[in-house]
């Protein structure tokens, strides 16, 4: 456990009412978790220091075969090309609003969403599915479909036991259930994945044998531009549906956290989407250029909660501890506080941009920051209706998170955080 929170209850005053969390305390646990690949024990670090010139490094000819044959970094490039996702993700965060606002009608309060990180997840897993699978897997309904439920559990079986699968010596896979389980939770995703992935393969193959054109979007991009076999397809998909879920959704749940214990943070925030998206609109990514705060409010929650708090590639003894690099006091002139207006560029003297890097930085980088990003600011502007081979862990709250998502009076259509 890194750390603990106090909470404090944020009421009503002067007509504004704000996000409220139920729990009573929060403390940070580092779980497993969300993995972009196989999870793998931590490399220990050799404690021997390292120059620049043992970095790892990408020759121009292994460059060139991998642009050139791979179709490597078009992948890359296509998925960084977020805006295409704009109207894809705001569906998903419409079924999301829907969603809780049924939530909310069924609470004994009317306001209240139990259990938030687990609406998040759900919220999470249904934009990356649609993004990649480019279908409906239905997370967002009331009912989740068998299907994506074992799916989910696959997710979750895969990532609990990849704890004792890390630690635990190989020998012993022989005669204890963890690896067992472990692979049947991989097999479970396998065959989930695959069989959406196989799907849209028979739908472009039917549209390319009458001569139409293979329309859709990333899915549909890597299996019929790209030089990736199959099973870099399959494996690509499932590395990126595993990193873009608990990431994002963990995200999130920090930058609410935070707001409902800031009203003022709330207020500048709601006003500043306000003055930018009018009446019913939905707020488009090109609306989110013009809302500094909201952009600040992420940034600085991933400061404050960098979700991969630690990341390291094996075999090299380089190690990005972001939770304690972020919390430097020398970079950030009081690093315990929510400060979001500490990132605007409106002629304060800003942090040193490498003083947090929650998404990493250069090759290595996360190749899905344009998406997440994307999903997190869209998420977050719906606010102002109302009242957020590397291993690696994930900082989450280690309890359950209630919020009550109460009415902000100035506003027409309330109840909930987000709304339609
Ligand atoms: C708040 C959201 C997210 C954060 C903070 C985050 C952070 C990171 C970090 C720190 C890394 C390691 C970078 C390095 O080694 O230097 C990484 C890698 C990666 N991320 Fe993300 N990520 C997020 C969301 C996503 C999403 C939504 C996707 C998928 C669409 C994604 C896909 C990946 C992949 C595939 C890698 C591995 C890249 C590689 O091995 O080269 N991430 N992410």
């Amino acid at each position: 456990m890194a750390g603990r929170l106090a909470l404090c209850l944020v009421e009503a005053t002067a007509g504004r009412l704000y996000l409220r969390p139920t729990a009573a305390g929060l403390c940070l646990r580092r779980a497993a978790g969300g993995t972009a690949t196989t999870p793998v024990p931590l490399q220990a670090s050799s404690g021997n220091l390292r120059t620049q010139a043992d970095l790892p490094e990408v020759t121009l000819p292994t460059f060139l075969y991998r642009m050139i044959f791979k179709g490597y970094y078009n992948r890359l490039h296509e998925l960084q090309d977020s805006l295409k996702y704009e109207n894809v993700v705001n569906d998903v965060i419409t079924d999301f609003v829907k969603r809780i606002r049924y939530l909310c009608k069924i609470s004994p309060t009317g306001d209240l969403v139990p259990n938030v990180t687990n609406e998040l997840y759900r919220f999470s897993l249904e934009g990356i599915s649609r993004i990649l699978f480019e279908t409906q897997i239905g997370c967002l309904e009331n009912e989740i479909p068998a299907e994506t439920q074992n799916f989910i559990n696959s997710i979750s079986q895969m990532q609990r036991e990849s704890i004792p699968v890390s630690v635990l010596p190989k020998w012993t896979r022989n005669y204890l259930p963890f690896w067992k389980h472990y692979v049947a939770g991989w097999d479970g995703i396998f065959s989930f994945a695959c069989k959406l992935i196989d799907r849209k393969m028979e739908d472009i193959q039917k549209r390319l044998d009458t001569n139409q054109e293979a329309a859709g979007e990333y899915l549909t991009y890597l299996l019929s531009n790209t030089k990736m076999s199959k099973k870099d397809v399959y494996g690509s998909v499932a590395e990126l549906l595993l990193a873009g879920v608990e990431t994002t959704s963990n995200t999130l749940l920090w930058a609410l956290y935070l707001l409902s214990r800031d009203p003022k943070a709330q207020d500048i925030l709601y006003q500043e989407v306000a003055d930018i998206v009018k009446g019913d609109q939905i707020p488009a990514a090109q609306d989110i250029n013009n809302m500094p705060y909201l952009k600040a409010v992420i940034k600085e929650t991933l400061r404050m909660y960098p979700v991969v708090p630690v990341n390291a590639t094996p075999f090299t003894t380089f190690v990005i501890y972001h939770y304690a690099i972020s919390q430097d006091e020398t970079v950030f002139l009081h690093p315990q506080m929510f400060k979001p207006e500490r990132w605007l560029r409106d002629g304060r003297e800003r942090p040193h941009p490498f003083g947090s890097l929650p998404f990493g930085f250069g090759v290595r980088g996360c190749v899905g920051r344009r998406i997440a990003e994307l999903e997190m600011h869209l998420a977050l502007a719906r606010h102002r209706r109302t009242s957020n081979q590397i291993n690696r862990n994930m900082l989450v709250p280690d309890r359950q998170v209630n919020f009550h998502f109460l009415e902000r009076k100035r506003c027409i259509h309330l109840n909930g955080f987000f709304t339609v």
